[in-house]
């Protein structure tokens, strides 16, 4: 008879980072905005997927500073393309809801720029361009110091009712 095997995993958490923000911008809290749903991004600040913190500046606009863990690796040392397009998808949507449109996401169009180096600490900055009808605009980018990894174009739907 085979005998049974206990098989203890160890799962090891990668060093706190500094997800602090520039003067001037205040914790912007999503979940008491959106409620608690938003986890595929923001849900493990400690864990080794991605960590995120969201602000705002001055002018209202969303930021965030987004730490890319190994968890989010596509080709060797960077991240997925599809992890890219998770942070714009929630930061831009995010930066819709901050300015008072409750929407989805509709379309999403990324660039990809540079290639983003995994455990490596970055800022997403968002701008609501317009809003016609149903349709918001918000564009964004990811980036550090000079180098842009990432440009979004995102059409937000409004939904009726919320
Ligand atoms: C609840 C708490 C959440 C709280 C969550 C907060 C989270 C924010 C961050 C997370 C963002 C996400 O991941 S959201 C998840 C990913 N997204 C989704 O799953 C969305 C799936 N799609 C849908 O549910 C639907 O297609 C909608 C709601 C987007 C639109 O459907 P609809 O309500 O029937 O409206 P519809 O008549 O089709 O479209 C309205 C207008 O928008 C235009 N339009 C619609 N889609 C598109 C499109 N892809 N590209 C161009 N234009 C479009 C139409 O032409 C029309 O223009 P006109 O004729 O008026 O000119």
């Amino acid at each position: 008879m085979p005998k049974t095997k206990t098989e203890r995993v160890t799962i090891s958490l990668c060093p706190p980072v500094d997800l602090g923000g520039e003067p001037g911008w205040i914790p912007f809290d999503a979940p008491s905005l959106v409620g608690e749903s938003l986890r595929f991004v923001s849900g493990e600040p400690d864990g080794n997927r991605f960590r995120a913190r969201y602000y705002r500046d001055a002018e209202q606009h969303l930021h965030a500073r987004i730490w890319f863990g190994p968890e989010t690796e596509g080709p060797p040392g960077h991240a997925h393309g599809g992890a890219v397009a998770a942070v714009m998808d929630e930061a831009l949507g995010l930066a819709a809801w901050a300015a008072g449109y409750p929407i989805v996401v509709g379309n999403l169009n990324v660039s990809f720029r540079n290639m983003l180096p995994l455990q490596k600490v970055v800022t997403v900055e968002s701008r609501v361009i317009s809003a016609e009808g149903r349709k918001v605009m918000v564009h964004g980018r990811i980036f550090s110091g000079e180098t842009v990894y990432a440009e979004a174009e995102c059409l937000c739907i409004t939904i009726p009712g919320k």
